[in-house]
């Protein structure tokens, strides 16, 4: 087993492997790099297939948070925890013991919530520790403020694709209506985009169609669609080689983290198929927005300035991209990782590599 050749590659600091006997819990917490302030992430629970599915998970997402707090100007790092369970298993003794491991760390990481844990779950987890943030929902969580991130997303891309800042009758497929897609969908609606929608859920699926008057299309159509943008709101890896070749869209703004299943060749795909990427990790950057705001002491101006910074960041990484003729993803990895090498100069942690 090479240990740390993954981590190595991947640049990640440190990973805490929790493992607790009563309860029986098995976490990842994966801290990637913390040169910009501690490291900030979300926890999810899941039922990985396999262990190596869970680090590879936090792992990846880790490394995410780093890029998207550094892209977004957030004085933070990037981390990331996986609880390995079933959502109907998960227990209150679980989540405290967590709670336990996090705070452990002393406050390199902190966390809150993310897929399969609720706000309630997360009170459980704050018995134990202090590291975790968006439980007061002083702003009404971060789900709204990300959708609007996404919404300004779609506007900066469509204003570098087409020239214009009329979407009216423009059409977006949605994947996934849950907290994101939702507000998402209001935003569209409000500025006269038709909507193409799918989600497991009938529930989620009616509402919208009554609410906003989408089409409501079978989950495995999605990506098909004849639209503008396609905006993937549910899970990672969708953007891989088997839904590459059945895209019509011509840009990707969604919400999902890891969208791209392997970043640089799926990325490259993409540009050959002339489809503008908007890289997860700049346009998803609401959610740590708003938390890191919550944290400091919420103003809502300050909240709001930063997350229509999103939009201007957007259009810089399309000019590097097509500047340097490079992928979108890898122009906005160059910007952060600028912003996180002049923090360790600042800080005298400069070590040869
Ligand atoms: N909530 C936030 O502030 C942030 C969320 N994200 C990411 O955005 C995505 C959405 O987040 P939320 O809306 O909070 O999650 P959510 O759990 O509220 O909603 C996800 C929805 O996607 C649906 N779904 C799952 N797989 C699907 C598929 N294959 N096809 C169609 N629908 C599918 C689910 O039924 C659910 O309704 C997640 O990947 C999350 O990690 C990223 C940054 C911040
Ligand atoms: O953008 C992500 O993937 C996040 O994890 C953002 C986020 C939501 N709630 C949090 C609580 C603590 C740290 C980050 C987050």
């Amino acid at each position: 087993m090479q240990l740390f050749e993954t981590v190595r590659e991947m640049g990640h600091e440190q990973i805490l492997y929790c493992h607790g006997k009563n309860p029986d819990i098995r976490a990842i917490i994966a801290i990637h790099d913390t040169s910009l302030g501690p490291a900030m992430g979300a926890t999810r629970l899941y039922p990985y297939v396999n262990e190596e599915a869970a680090l590879k998970d936090a792992l990846r997402l880790s490394r995410g948070m780093t890029y998207k707090a550094a892209c977004a100007n957030i004085p933070a790092g990037g981390g990331k925890a996986v609880i390995i369970a079933n959502p109907e298993d998960k227990t209150d003794e679980m989540l405290r013991a967590y709670g336990r491991f996090v705070e452990s760390l002393k406050g390199r990481f902190i966390t809150g919530q993310d897929v399969n844990i609720t706000p309630q779950d997360v009170r459980i987890i704050k018995q134990e520790t202090n590291y975790v943030v968006g439980v007061e929902e002083k702003s009404g969580g971060p789900a709204p403020i990300t959708a609007l991130g996404v919404f300004l997303g779609i506007k900066a891309a469509v204003e570098f694709r087409w020239q214009t800042k009329n979407l009216e009758g423009m059409t977006v497929a949605v994947q996934g209506l849950g907290n994101v897609g939702k507000n998402l969908c209001r935003h569209l609606h409000e500025h006269g985009i038709k909507l193409i929608v799918a989600d497991f859920s009938p529930e989620k699926t009616a509402e919208i169609k009554n609410l906003f008057g989408a089409t409501v299309v079978e989950p495995d159509e999605i990506y098909s669609q004849n639209v503008d943008i396609f905006s993937p709101c549910a899970m990672g890896g969708i953007i891989n080689s088997q839904t590459i070749p059945q895209l019509q869209a011509k840009i990707i703004a969604g919400a999902a983290n890891n969208q791209l299943d392997n970043e640089r060749l799926h990325g490259q795909r993409l540009v050959e198929k002339d489809i503008l990427y908007c890289p997860d990790y700049v346009i998803n950057a609401g959610g740590i927005i708003n938390v890191y705001n919550e944290m400091i002491g919420y103003e809502e101006d300050t909240a709001f300035k930063q997350v229509n910074n999103i939009y201007d960041t957007l259009l810089a990484i399309f000019d590097i991209a097509q500047q340097q003729s490079i992928t979108t993803n890898d122009a906005s990895k160059r910007l952060a990782d600028e912003r996180i090498m002049k923090a360790r100069i600042s800080k005298n942690q400069l070590i040869a590599a």
